[in-house]
């Protein structure tokens, strides 16, 4: 088997390329190229490890024929498409605590050099001009501190503060009462907290609602004296109302990190008075950037070798443990999608996908996602775990998963049931040896096949002599029948055929097995 191909386009600890190679991945270092230069490699690769220089545009995406999975040695993903990624089923993952404990002690960092004005003082006196007068600072112990944002940055940042002796306050929608009790913080509305915090700070991410957060009436209505400090995103504050208030007095000092636009050159902020900065650099500590490496190359290594999926964005988990128990499952998973998918007519509106027995016991959301990827394929043949939810979504298919703890004929079982504006269609299947994919099921007729290559469904009378015109017909077109699976209702009623064949069937050749005495329906089939 070829290794995976992986690409490091940004600057990385070493500790990375070791990784990728340890785990059977071939991988090349090349930064710090224009995107037209990375749009003409990326097509060579199959897993793309960046920090936050190398932006993935939709360009990039369709250059990439190759690619399976970009990750992101570090927390924000701003940098990437992701719904394009995912359009194009590729995994997005990235390290959402490698970093966090760095970018916190940056925060309470920037929030020491606000209260006592360390950098000016350090420039000052370094020019030799002992300013001692100028420089009177504030204590920050009894202070309040404001979050905006109570995640795993910011209920860090919480737990230093609380150290330091500070009063700490939390606008973020999402926190509940018992995890705001839990980092020991009030939660607060977001006027509030501008009305009564000393000192804020920023951990959201970037999104269309917390984009603009510290907006200019937001500034202009703050508690006068309030000090502002953002290691989060830029775009979270309008810079040029912040540098009015600054300049103004109103907020009496500021200390970013990130910026609205990077690499931040020539930007308003620069030279305001009591505003501090520094070059992203929240997550730039050695611990934080071994962390980010080495867990990046490990899922992105995990993902490509061994199919676990762990920090996806874009994808349900799937542990490395768990991907060698889940794979005979999501082979029958996709193989039940694309049966039904082949064979229900009319507008799909729903589906459900029902774990009986051990299959119950056992993480569903892969296996959602495999019937899913073999479904979506009667659309689009570049469907796959990742896009295919997307693309259900898209088409308004409405998906329920059912676990079945009742015992039945077999001890593991997925029913794959979907709904048409024609009716109900359902497939099942199990597993022989905890291993072996085999559909039972079709339509309520019982069945054993094993879903592969090219197949023929017949749905014909059971009458004597049907099985020897149709096993004729194909000798005499010269083809093979690999397997013959047999299943009907009740004797002399309905019956189905499952042929698997060793070739692809020639559409006049379905024609004239549908012309055949005693057929309803022909298909032919591909897995
Ligand atoms: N400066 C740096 O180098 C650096 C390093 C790491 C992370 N970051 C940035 O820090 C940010 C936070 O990281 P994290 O790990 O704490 O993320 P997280 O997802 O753990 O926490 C984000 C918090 O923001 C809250 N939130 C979402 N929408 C909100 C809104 N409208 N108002 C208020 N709160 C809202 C969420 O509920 C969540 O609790 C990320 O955007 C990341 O990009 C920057
Ligand atoms: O890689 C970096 O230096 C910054 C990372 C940081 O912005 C993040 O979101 O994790």
């Amino acid at each position: 088997m070829t290794k995976p191909k992986v690409l490091i386009s940004d600057k990385m600890d070493p500790n990375a390329a070791r990784i990728f190679e340890e785990r059977g991945c071939e991988v090349d270092v090349i930064t710090g190229e224009t995107p037209e230069e990375l749009k003409a490699r990326i097509g060579e690769y199959h897993g793309l490890a960046i920090r936050s220089s190398t932006t993935v545009t939709r360009e990039i995406l369709d250059a990439a024929t190759n690619l399976k999975v970009i990750g992101r040695a570090g927390i924000g993903v701003d940098n990437v498409d992701i719904p394009y990624a995912s359009g194009k089923g590729v995994v997005v993952m990235n390290t959402p605590f490698g970093n966090s404990i760095t970018t916190a002690e940056h925060a309470i960092a920037l929030m020491m050099a606000l209260a006592r004005q360390i950098p000016a003082a350090n420039t000052g006196t370094q020019a030799g001009q002992w300013p001692k007068k100028d420089f009177m600072g504030v204590e920050v112990t009894g202070k309040t501190f404001g979050l905006i944002g109570a995640g795993n940055i910011g209920s860090i940042a919480a737990s230093r503060a609380i150290g330091l002796r500070m009063k700490v306050i939390a606008y973020d929608p999402f926190l509940t009462e018992d995890r705001a009790i839990e980092i020991g913080v009030e939660k607060v509305d977001l006027d509030t907290l501008l009305q009564r915090a000393d000192f804020v700070s920023l951990h959201t991410p970037l999104t269309d609602e917390t984009r603009n957060i510290l907006s200019r009436e937001r500034l202009e209505g703050a508690r006068p004296g309030i000090r502002i400090i953002n290691c989060a995103r830029g775009g979270l504050i309008d810079e040029a109302a912040l540098k009015d208030c600054l300049e103004s007095g109103h907020v009496a000092g500021a200390a970013l990190d990130v910026f609205a636009q990077e690499p931040a050159k020539d930007n308003p902020l620069f030279g305001a008075p009591n505003f501090i900065c520094t070059p992203h650099l929240g997550a730039s500590t050695t611990e934080a950037q071994v962390n980010v490496a080495l867990q990046v190359a490990e899922q992105l290594s995990d993902y490509l070798v061994n199919g676990g999926v762990t920090n996806a964005l874009n994808m349900p988990s799937l542990s490395a443990e768990e991907a060698p128990k889940l794979k005979p499952y999501m082979a029958l998973a996709e193989g039940l999608g694309s049966l039904v998918g082949q064979l229900a007519h009319g507008n799909l509106t729903k589906i459900s996908i029902e774990r009986e027995g051990a299959a119950s016991e056992l993480n569903g959301k892969p296996i959602t996602g495999a019937v899913l990827a073999g479904l979506m394929r009667r659309y689009s043949d570049t469907v796959n775990m990742v896009n295919a939810p997307f693309l259900a979504k898209e088409r308004g298919l409405e998906v329920s998963e059912i676990r079945q703890n009742r015992d039945g004929a077999f001890n593991t079982l997925i029913r794959v049931s979907v709904e048409t504006d024609q009716g109900t269609r359902s497939v099942a299947g199990t597993l022989f040896g905890n291993e072996a994919p085999r559909l039972v099921e079709i339509f309520g007729i019982g069945i054993e096949a094993e879903l592969k290559g090219h197949m023929l469904y017949i749905v014909n009378d059971d009458k004597p002599g049907f099985i020897g015109r149709i096993g004729t017909m194909l000798g005499n077109h010269g083809i093979n029948i690999g397997t013959f699976n047999l299943g009907r209702r009740d004797a002399g009623g309905e019956a189905v055929l499952l042929l698997s064949l060793d070739e692809a069937l020639d559409p006049a050749i379905v024609a004239e097995a549908e012309a055949l005495e005693g057929v309803k329906m022909v298909k032919g089939l591909a897995f």
